[in-house]
């Protein structure tokens, strides 16, 4: 399957959670055996686990790789300078805040001096630790760079990558990844990838989750059919360069750290690989969204793309849920998002266009996070629109939007960088404070003994 956005070069296995298999050069992969003692044109072979060894085979998440030269020839890896102290993978008392407060950012500005994906990221929120293997960051990214003889590995997790603003060009050792706004993609914990801007001033949102990775969702009562399919998953072909480079860097993220080894030669340098631990992409747009068709307003886990689980069954570590364009039929029901404290943190961002709860202020690159029983809801001026609508309103289609949410049942802490940003909404509540009291009681119905409490 070629990339239909632009054509070319970047071409794609579909489906998600396959064992897939791709060369570059026919032949390439061994056809019997994992590990031959000589490997199809000299190369080496190399395992990747995202699973322990032992995990349960419908859990098992590994892949092979045939290279020219394995990982391991590289200088030691020495601190990273310079440092990006604002990426953290593990929250508490001395780096981040617990905060109850609705907190909005608007959009963050690109940068005025060169910065590429790796320096242009900061995390604002997220609760756990990489070490413990069981938590999650939020993160925000802005570049206007492309990473130049440089490949970044996570040791930590598996990246969620939302962009908003610019394309992303995205090299990987399984191949490449031509991801545009309206698309998501995912990086496996360990991969090791270069990101090119394509478009120059680039943005957007990553989650990253420890020690799980993300699956469909059950689609229980909705049946076998509906929200993402597996078929629309994308995976790179392989794709390599036999190149000798002067330092070539391999930027490893550990422990929230950046770390830096130099080898002589590119990482991309895998001719065949065959596994079900891989690089994906997803086009957002193709979202098959259910919903209320005849009254009230549906919880949004309805439109949940991708979901990292947790040990308990139905608690998601992070949900991906997503706000596509939509019709909304409900009749006498309150059509936009209710009101309400959820015991999840709900983080938001959004791609493009506007939000339905939201008539002013929450913006294409911006973000919201409503925490652990913060209440939120419609703003004044979406709840006054809606009541003035009336209950006679017909069918309507949501257009022009694509919202998102990254929804945790762990209590985020937030981050230095996010709490003092400029870009930081200190008018956020404003929003809300102006919901007047609606509340009028007939006289006739008014009970004189009841209003004085006997
Ligand atoms: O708070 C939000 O805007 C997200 C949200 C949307 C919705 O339709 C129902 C519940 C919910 O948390
Ligand atoms: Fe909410």
């Amino acid at each position: 399957m070629e990339d239909q956005i632009a054509g070319g070069d970047f071409d794609y296995l579909s489906g998600f959670g396959n064992h897939f298999s791709s060369e570059a050069l026919a032949g390439a992969l061994p056809p019997a055996q994992n590990s031959p003692l000589i490997c199809p044109y000299g190369l080496y072979a190399e395992q990747i686990s995202g699973t322990s060894f032992t995990s349960p085979r419908h859990r098992n998440l590994f892949s092979w790789f045939y290279r020219i030269k394995p990982s391991v020839t590289h200088e030691p890896f020495k601190p990273r300078v310079p440092s990006n102290e604002r990426i953290l993978s593990e929250f508490n008392h001395s780096n981040s805040s617990v905060n109850p407060t609705q907190l909005r950012w608007k959009p963050i500005d690109t940068p005025n001096s060169p910065t590429d994906f790796i320096d242009g990221l900061s995390t604002v929120c997220g609760s756990g630790s990489s070490f413990t293997r069981h938590g999650y960051a939020i993160h925000m990214y802005t570049a206007n760079k492309s990473m130049d003889k440089c490949a970044f590995c996570n040791a930590d997790g598996d990246f969620l990558i939302v962009p908003q603003q610019g394309r992303l060009f995205i090299t990987t050792e399984c191949g490449r990844l031509k991801v545009s706004p309206g698309e998501i993609a995912i990086l496996p914990q360990g991969f090791r990838f270069s990101v090119n801007l394509p478009d120059g001033p680039s943005r957007g949102y990553v989650a990253e989750i420890f020690g799980t990775h993300f699956q469909l969702p059950d689609l229980g009562p909705i049946g076998a059919n509906g929200l993402a399919t597996s078929r629309h998953f994308l995976v790179p072909t392989a794709w390599f360069e036999d190149k000798s480079y002067h330092g070539y860097t391999i930027v490893q993220k550990f422990g929230g750290e950046l770390f830096a080894a130099v080898q002589d030669f590119s990482p991309f340098n895998v001719v065949a690989w065959h596994g079900n631990y891989v690089p994906y992409k997803y086009d957002l747009r193709k979202f098959c969204p259910y919903n209320t068709v005849l009254f009230d307003h549906g919880d949004p886990s309805i439109n949940t793309v991708l979901t990292a689980p947790t040990d308990k069954p139905g608690v998601a570590l992070l949900d991906f849920v997503i706000f596509p364009p939509r019709w909304l039929v409900a009749e006498h029901t309150f059509r936009p998002p209710y009101f309400h404290r959820n015991c999840m943190s709900e983080f938001m961002g959004l791609i493009h266009g506007g939000y339905e709860a939201k008539a002013d202020g929450f913006l294409p690159g911006g973000a919201s996070l409503h925490n652990c029983m913060s209440p939120h809801g419609p703003d004044t001026k979406s709840y006054e629109a809606t009541i003035a609508r009336g209950t006679d309103v017909g069918p309507y289609k949501i257009t022009d939007t694509m919202a998102f949410m990254f929804e945790s049942s762990l209590i985020p802490r937030i981050s230095q960088w996010a709490l003092e940003s400029p870009f930081l909404d200190h008018d956020y509540y404003q929003c809300w404070i102006g919901l007047r009291s609606h509340f009028t009681v007939p006289e006739t119905s008014k009970n004189p003994t009841l209003q004085n409490g006997q």
